[in-house]
């Protein structure tokens, strides 16, 4: 889409929203304007941050209200269904799931094409996602580690499972064909993944439009200038303090800004706490700074798994660099000597610290299996960060000459371009399509969840 068409349906959706009732205005402002964003927030692009988001356009204090977005506005299960045709066809389908359902209403607006009532909003969702499951072969395998190649081997299985159980609806609906194949699946069911925000009412959550505009920054312990500010208002409206949620008394999704904002900054909502792994399998991103990433460690150690042992998804390293708490009590119950650990075991799991020669036996170990996995991974951190460099040339060129500079990982380098259909020797003379560049996306990402890792783990 060009810049300006896609600045054309910009306006018609943000029209189409003031219609709604979708604002940015404070509740008691009546001011009626025939555009719901512009005097709290106006979409922006942040080339580093998310790219499309919403920026502020004043400065806002930490708990302003920033949208509103109606009931009536967002795209539920509920409200598609209003639709006789589509909930009789679904009806008959009871097994399926509400993320299936949400994704097979998606589809079924798509389809009505300018027949929707969401149409202005349909037409602007992203065309393609980098969520694990549109990950290709090659671009699983560049991230080099276990655990994260099976959740993306998984996540690829559960869409193509998921599509095959709604094929049978989505043909009874009559579809256009497009809409039938997985392809498109995969890409309704991203965007149920990225988009859809928490309503009480239904577990499958729901698409908001230019609710769901914000990009995300990790939750993150507030800063000491907004707690200030915090006990200085008010406390009217404390517990709301957060980024957002439905409210019953005004029948909306409301936003919060969750920090002070100056003008012109990202207005940024804090969808959850996730690791960089949850982040690309559900959203298709990764930061490079995130406080609640956790690298696993594949530990092999010698303790009772009893009751008390702590699972292994708690067992993982933090971005700090120190052990997770369950981590620490584990090795500290393995560095007891075992005739010891049932008389200790209470101390341990409670998170005491036994003695100086435990301690020293717990880092040693540690710093012993961080070293394995790193000289484990086949690219060192330098590595890596060499290639993001070279990568991200190649992204802003739109060329593929970066390519041939990769003489320290050759191997991964011609993996990339053979995976793409293309000769090293011939990359200089053609030029990138746009399914290249969006490899060239992916293979970034995954470049990208490894460095991060080794980071931590250094
Ligand atoms: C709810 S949408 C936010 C709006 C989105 N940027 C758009 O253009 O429609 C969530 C998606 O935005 C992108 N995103 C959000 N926060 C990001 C961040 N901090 N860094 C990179 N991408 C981000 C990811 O593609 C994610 O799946």
């Amino acid at each position: 889409m060009s810049k300006e068409a896609e600045e054309m349906k910009m306006q018609a959706l943000l029209h189409w929203a003031a219609d709604v009732g979708i604002s940015d205005a404070p509740l008691l402002d009546s001011d009626s304007s025939s555009c719901s964003l512009g005097r709290s927030l106006a979409v922006s692009y942040f080339p580093h941050a998310g790219g499309r988001g919403l920026a502020a356009v004043s400065n806002l204090r930490i708990g302003d209200l920033v949208l509103r977005v109606p009931r009536a506005a967002l795209l539920t299960r509920e409200s598609v269904l209003q639709d006789e045709k589509i909930a009789f066809c679904i009806k008959k389908h009871p097994h399926l799931s509400s993320s299936q359902i949400l994704t097979i209403c998606l589809l079924a607006e798509v389809d009505k094409g300018k027949g929707s009532w969401w149409y202005p909003y349909l037409v602007l969702l992203p065309m393609n996602y980098n969520t694990l499951a549109n990950f290709n072969e090659f671009e699983i395998r560049a991230l080099q580690v276990d655990d994260a190649i099976w959740v993306s081997e998984k996540a690829i299985l559960k869409a193509r499972s998921d599509w095959k159980e709604c094929l049978i609806v989505l043909q009874e609906m009559k579809l256009k064909p497009k809409l039938l194949s997985l392809r498109s699946w995969i890409w309704a069911s991203a965007t149920v993944s990225s988009r859809t925000l928490h309503i009480p009412w239904d577990d499958a959550g729901c698409l908001c439009p230019v609710g769901d505009l914000f990009n995300y920054a990790a939750p993150d312990e507030p800063c000491v200038e907004d707690e200030q500010q915090h006990t200085e208002q008010p406390d009217l409206h404390a517990h709301r303090l957060t980024d957002g949620g439905y409210e019953e008394d005004s029948a909306s999704y409301c936003f919060y800004a969750n920090k002070n904002y100056h003008k012109g900054e990202q207005v940024l909502l804090g969808y959850g706490t996730y690791s960089n792994l949850d982040l690309l399998e559900h959203y298709g991103f990764v930061l490079l700074s995130n406080p609640n990433d956790k690298a696993f460690l594949p530990l092999h150690m010698n303790i009772n798994t009893s009751k008390s042992c702590p699972m292994k998804d708690a067992l993982y390293i933090q971005p700090d660099g120190k052990p997770s708490f369950a981590l620490l009590c584990a090795l500290r119950l393995w560095a007891t000597p075992f005739n010891n650990r049932r008389a200790v075991g209470h101390l341990a799991y409670a998170g005491s610290f036994l003695s100086n020669e435990n301690e020293l036996l717990v880092m040693r170990k540690l710093a012993k299996h961080c070293s394995k996995v790193l000289e484990e991974l086949p690219t060192t951190v330098g590595n890596d960060a060499s290639l993001l460099v070279i990568i991200d040339k190649m992204l802003e060129s739109g060329s593929h000459l970066g390519c041939l500079q990769f003489a320290f990982c050759r191997d991964e380098v011609v993996g990339f371009m053979q995976a793409n259909g293309l000769k090293m020797e011939s990359s200089a003379n053609s030029l990138p399509t746009a399914k290249f560049m969006r490899s060239l996306e992916r293979w970034r990402l995954s470049v990208n969840w490894r460095f991060s890792l080794i980071r931590t783990s250094s």
